[in-house]
C-alpha cells in the first residue's frame, strides 16, 4: 500500500472547499506507490488525485515539482496537472500533511513492457528533457553521488545479512562512483525516477508520466542510465539488447546524445543501480515488519551494478551514434 495517512471524509470535504471542483462524490486510497500517500477522489467535475506528501518530501521542494508539472504540461507532455485553489495556491494542508489535487491521467502501467513500450519511452524522455530545457526553478538531485555515502552509511553495518560479501562489493563501488562520477555532461529537468510504474500507456501509445517528486536538475543522460536499468532488464536479471536499442535509438532521435554523454553511460548506468538499490537496501532493513508497504528487492540493483561494471562502452547497449 501507500496510504501512510488515513483520512476521514470531513477532513477531505473541508479541505475541497478551497476548491473549484464541485461536490466530492467519492474517494479512496490508492495501494500503488512507495513514497508518499495518494487517493483517487471523484467530484462533481471529475476525477482526482490527491498526494499527502511523507518521509522523503521536503515541502519545500513542493513547488519545483509542482510547477514543473505544470510547465511540462503546457509544452504538451502528458503529466498530471496540478489543481489550484480558488487563491490560486496548488498546496494545502490535510490531517498534517502537506497536499495537492492534481488531474487524474487515463491509462495503465506496464507490468511487462515490451520493446515498443521501450521505444515509446525513449521518445516521450527526450521530449521530456526537451521540454523542460526553458524551466526556471532549479531543484539539486538529494540523491545523487554525494548522498549515497551518508545513505550507505545507515545501511553498510547490515549489509552483509542481506547478501554476504555485499558490504565490501559496495563499498568498492562508492568510492570508485565517487572518484570518477563525471563532470560537465549536459545538465537540465530530469524524472529520476521514471521506472515503467510511473509510465503509463494506452494500448502501445504512451499516454503520460506520474509522480514527479524525485525530479531535479541533473545530468540528462542520468535519466537515461535510470530508463535503461529500470525498463531493459528481465524477471531473470538478463539485459535485453533489444529493448535498450529501442529506447535508446528513439531517445536520440529527438535528443541526440553527445559523445561524452555515450561515454559515460555505463558509469551513469552504474551510478543509478547503485541509488536505487541504496534506498532499496535502506527500505528493506528498516521497514518494520507486518507493513503493509511492498519492500522492493535491493539484489535486483547489485545485480545491475554488476553488468554495468563489465561494460566497456555503450555499443553494448546498443547505442548508434
Ligand atoms: N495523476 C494520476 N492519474 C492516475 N493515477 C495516478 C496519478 N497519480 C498517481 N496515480 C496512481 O497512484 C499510484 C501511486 O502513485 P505514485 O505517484 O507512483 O506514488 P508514490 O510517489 O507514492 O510512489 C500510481 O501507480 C497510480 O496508480
Ligand atoms: N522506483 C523506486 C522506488 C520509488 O517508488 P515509486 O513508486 O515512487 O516509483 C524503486 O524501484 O526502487
Amino acid at each position: 500500500m501507500a496510504v501512510y495517512t488515513d483520512i476521514s471524509e470531513v477532513e477531505l470535504a473541508e479541505f475541497l472547499k478551497d476548491y473549484d471542483i464541485g461536490e466530492l462524490l467519492s474517494y479512496k486510497g490508492i495501494a500503488e506507490g512507495v513514497e508518499n500517500s495518494n487517493f483517487l477522489v471523484h467530484a462533481a467535475s471529475g476525477a482526482y488525485i490527491l498526494t499527502l506528501y511523507e518521509k522523503r518530501v521536503n515541502p519545500n521542494d513542493l513547488p519545483f515539482f509542482l510547477g514543473l508539472m505544470q510547465h511540462l504540461s503546457d509544452k504538451g507532455i502528458r503529466c498530471p496537472l496540478p489543481v489550484k485553489q480558488r487563491s490560486g495556491a496548488m498546496i494545502g494542508e490535510l490531517a498534517g500533511r502537506p497536499g495537492a489535487l492534481v488531474t487524474f491521467l487515463e491509462g495503465m502501467w506496464m507490468r511487462r513492457p515490451t520493446v515498443e513500450h521501450c521505444r515509446e519511452l525513449g521518445a516521450g524522455l527526450a521530449a521530456m528533457h526537451l521540454a523542460g530545457a526553458d524551466f526556471p526553478m532549479r531543484r539539486r538531485n538529494g540523491l545523487t553521488v554525494d548522498a549515497w555515502r551518508p545513505l550507505w552509511n545507515r545501511a553498510a553495518e547490515r549489509a552483509d545479512e542481506v547478501e554476504p560479501g555485499l558490504g565490501a562489493e559496495v563499498e568498492a563501488d562508492l568510492a570508485d562512483l565517487e572518484a570518477h562520477w563525471p563532470k560537465g555532461l549536459p545538465v537540465g529537468v530530469i524524472h529520476a525516477d521514471l521506472f515503467p510504474d510511473n509510465v503509463f500507456f494506452l494500448g502501445k501509445r504512451l499516454s503520460g508520466l506520474i509522480d514527479f517528486y524525485f525530479a531535479c536538475t541533473d545530468i540528462l543522460a542520468y535519466d537515461v542510465a535510470t530508463c535503461l536499468n529500470a525498463w531493459c532488464f528481465e524477471k531473470d536479471n538478463s539485459f535485453n539488447l533489444t529493448k535498450a536499442m529501442a529506447l535508446l535509438n528513439a531517445y536520440t532521435a529527438i535528443r541526440p546524445l553527445s559523445s561524452a554523454e555515450a561515454e559515460a553511460l555505463p558509469l551513469l548506468a552504474r551510478g543509478s543501480a547503485l541509488r536505487f538499490m541504496l534506498t532499496r537496501l535502506y527500505d528493506w532493513l528498516n521497514t518494520p515488519e507486518g507493513s503493509l508497504v511492498v519492500k522492493k528487492d535491493p539484489l535486483e540493483y547489485l545485480r545491475k551494478m554488476r553488468f554495468h561494471r563489465s561494460i566497456k562502452s555503450a555499443d553494448e547497449y546498443g547505442l548508434k551514434l
